[in-house]
């Protein structure tokens, strides 16, 4: 068992540091070039978590001085349509990024959907060709999914090396497990994943140096509490 103090992460300021410096270079690419980076979020349906995180990032764009270009599309848009609008707006020059809110209805095949998103403009960095490059030695994704790099940067910032650690990530989403472990491997770190089939997962997470727990499911971590870097989300 690991005998460090836990470190609380000031992870508010640490976005905020993020967000200024980010507004800073809007600015520079704005008198630079005369063009404004554009987002494009799509949303499908009226889930409320769903339409909350949108929310955020608009808002998020907003502060920043990227102009958020907003699609809503209903619930029972078909996958057709869907993928038109994602063409579309591949081909749109004021959009420079696009995200489509996941998850997607039952009735769309969000593999599809996702694949279709031009490469450079997969902000989400979920095509498979990123998530491919993420996971290849020697490669590098054009983007890498946000909230795994969030974690890292959070780690890093903080003063934290990754290098030689032993890092535990629980859970192995597609949006938040498996691109954190593919993230944590290339800063060197040595990983381990504990997901719904493992035997024992107490004892691999006490051993842990860092933890990153990506599990729909409260107080998951607690057995970690030795553990300190500690990184907790819980939306997959
Ligand atoms: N196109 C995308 N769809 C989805 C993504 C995504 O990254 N791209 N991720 C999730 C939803 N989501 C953002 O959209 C998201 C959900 C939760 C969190 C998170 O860090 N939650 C923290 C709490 C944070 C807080 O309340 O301050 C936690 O649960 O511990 C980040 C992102 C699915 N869809």
């Amino acid at each position: 068992m690991s005998d460090h103090k836990a470190t609380v992460i000031d992870g508010k300021a640490i976005a905020q540091t993020i967000r200024s410096e980010i507004a800073t270079e809007v600015r520079r690419l704005s008198e630079t070039y005369g063009k404004v980076p554009g987002l494009a979020v799509v949303i499908v349906g009226n889930r409320k978590d769903s339409e909350s995180y949108v929310n955020m990032k608009r808002k998020a764009c907003a502060e920043v001085g990227i102009k958020s270009v907003d699609t809503n599309l209903p619930e029972d848009v078909s996958e057709t349509e869907l993928i038109c609008r994602v063409h579309y707006l591949n081909v749109n020059p004021d959009v420079h990024g696009i995200l489509v809110q996941l998850p997607l209805p039952k009735h769309i095949n969000e593999e599809k959907v996702l694949t279709e998103i031009a490469l450079e403009k997969d902000v989400d960095g979920f095509h498979p060709m990123n998530i491919g490059k993420l996971a290849m030695k020697g490669r590098e994704p054009l983007f890498v999914p946000c909230t795994p790099k969030g974690c890292v940067e959070l780690l890093k910032r903080s003063g934290i090396t990754i290098k030689g650690k032993k890092a535990v990530v629980v859970g192995r989403s597609n949006i938040v497990g498996l691109p954190v472990t593919l993230l944590l491997l290339k800063e060197d770190a040595t990983v381990t994943v504990v997901h719904s089939g493992t035997k024992e997962p107490e004892s691999i997470i006490r051993e842990a140096d860092i933890i990153i727990a990506a599990v729909g499911q409260a107080m998951m971590v607690t057995i970690a509490s030795p553990c300190p870097y500690c990184l907790h989300n819980e939306c997959n």
